[in-house]
């Protein structure tokens, strides 16, 4: 199994090319399954869980064709419209591909993503979605078999509230609405740039798509989608893991083709610790000397702080001066890099949602176990600052979400290594 070998201490200076986001991605994939029109998504990062997408699509009689950051999808001769157990555990997104199969086949069986270690991810809440679409679903053995009523050939609109805001329950109501018999409305909906980003792609294919990067989401359903060709957006999640990386190392680094404008929560964070953030064309440039000021945050829906940047925003507070509190409302189970980083030698207290962390003068090199994707990132933050040798395992969870990280830190002089 592979680790990442980091020896700490060094600043960071140079340049960075931030990926496609895997979270726009992922719902993109699956957005090409409803058209039987070839569908080009660039800027596609590559990425542990894009390549099980892609089996997962391929697996249903998808044609896909991938190279230099393109991946072509046909999926005129798709006739499997299921996504089995095997690949569904794991990635969470599998999910994703349920209301797009029930739009354009009007059945779709697709595996329950089952609980992760930072929560437990219900999905209850597309299965309502869909059903007040007027889709029939059960769940049995592990599955969700949705299919449409006898003598029905579309899903028709609805005006749907989720109970919470859901990002991947959005992107599946975004999908199965586009090809949808009248109007949807979503309520409660999720705001974050990667909807915005499957709406823009959505609307490219035909769709008629208003609302988005609002709260409320107006749907008008059309007979057909056709092809398109679209750019995958910016990676903010990847961008916040290097400006995180910068600001606790030190160093002057340009992100190019990181975005600002979605990036506000974290970067007004990183500018109250004192690290100096600016806007660059075409990109993020991000300078830090000294010790940081340490910062208390919660984490919330876009456009507050994502909760997809809290483990490594902790690595930075852990070595930081002063005492901060950490505060999680998204997942009940996200702090499981704490124990790690206290092997490390950082103070840090859970007691429910929230860490008090206690910023120490420096860290010591050790071996830490990731957990998940974000913990992990936070782990090779803890190792870039840490003094000595950091051997971080698991790193397969790093690699289901991030583009040849080590590869990205090498380049911007970060002693870290790949070992077996
Ligand atoms: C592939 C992808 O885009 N993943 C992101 C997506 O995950 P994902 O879309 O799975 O996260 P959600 O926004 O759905 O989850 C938000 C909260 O709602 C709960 N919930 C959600 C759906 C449901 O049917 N029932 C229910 O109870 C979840 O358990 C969680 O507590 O948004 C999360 C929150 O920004 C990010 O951390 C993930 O990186
Ligand atoms: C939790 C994440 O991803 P996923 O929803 O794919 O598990 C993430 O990107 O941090």
């Amino acid at each position: 199994m592979d680790k990442l070998l980091i020896r700490g201490g060094r600043e960071l200076h140079g340049e960075v090319r931030i990926s496609g986001a895997k979270n726009a991605a992922l719902p993109e994939l699956c957005a090409a399954l409803l058209t039987d029109e070839p569908v080009v998504l660039e800027n596609v990062p590559r990425l542990q869980d894009v390549a099980t997408m892609v089996k997962l699509i391929a697996n249903m009689g998808v044609g896909v064709e991938q190279g230099d950051g393109r991946v072509r999808v046909d999926a005129a001769p798709l006739h499997f419209p299921e996504a089995p157990y095997e690949l569904v555990k794991t990635m969470r997104a599998s999910v994703l591909a349920l209301g797009p199969l029930l739009a354009r086949f009007g059945e779709a069986t697709v595996s329950l993503p089952g609980g992760c270690a930072i929560g437990s991810r219900p999905v209850d809440q597309h299965i309502k979605g869909l059903q007040a679409m007027g889709a029939e679903i059960v769940v049995e053995h592990g599955y969700i078999i949705a299919k449409l009523p006898k003598g029905r050939e579309r899903l028709r609109g609805a005006s749907i509230r989720t109970d919470m805001i859901t990002v991947t329950g959005t992107e599946n109501f975004l999908m199965a609405a586009a090809l949808a018999e009248g109007e949807t409305v979503l309520e409660n909906a999720a705001q974050e740039p990667e909807i915005t980003d499957l709406a823009e792609m959505l609307i490219k294919m035909g769709a008629r798509i208003e609302g988005q990067g609002t709260h409320r989401i107006t749907i008008q359903g059309v007979d057909k989608l056709h092809g398109c060709t679209h750019r995958v957006v910016a990676d903010r999640i990847e961008a916040g893991t290097f400006l995180c990386a910068v600001a606790a190392t030190g160093g002057d680094v340009v992100l190019r083709h990181g975005r600002v404008d979605h990036l506000e929560a974290v970067i007004d964070k990183l500018r109250a610790a004192g690290a100096e953030v600016t806007a660059v064309d075409d990109g993020i440039r991000v300078r830090s000397r000294g010790r940081l000021a340490a910062q208390s945050f919660r984490t919330t829906e876009y456009p507050g702080f994502p909760t997809d940047m809290q483990a490594q925003f902790m690595a930075l507070n852990a070595v930081a001066q002063g005492p901060a509190t950490v505060t999680e409302t998204i997942f009940e189970n996200r702090f499981m890099h704490v124990n790690e980083l206290l092997r490390l030698g950082a103070k840090i207290q859970v007691e429910g949602k929230v860490a008090v962390i206690e910023g120490v003068d420096k860290l010591s090199g050790a071996t830490v176990m990731a957990t998940d994707l974000r913990a992990s990132a936070s782990l090779v933050l803890a190792g870039l600052v840490a003094e000595g040798e950091t051997l971080v395992d698991r790193i397969y969870h790093l690699d289901r979400g991030y583009d040849r990280m080590e590869a990205k830190l090498r380049g911007i002089g970060a002693d870290i290594h790949r070992v077996k």
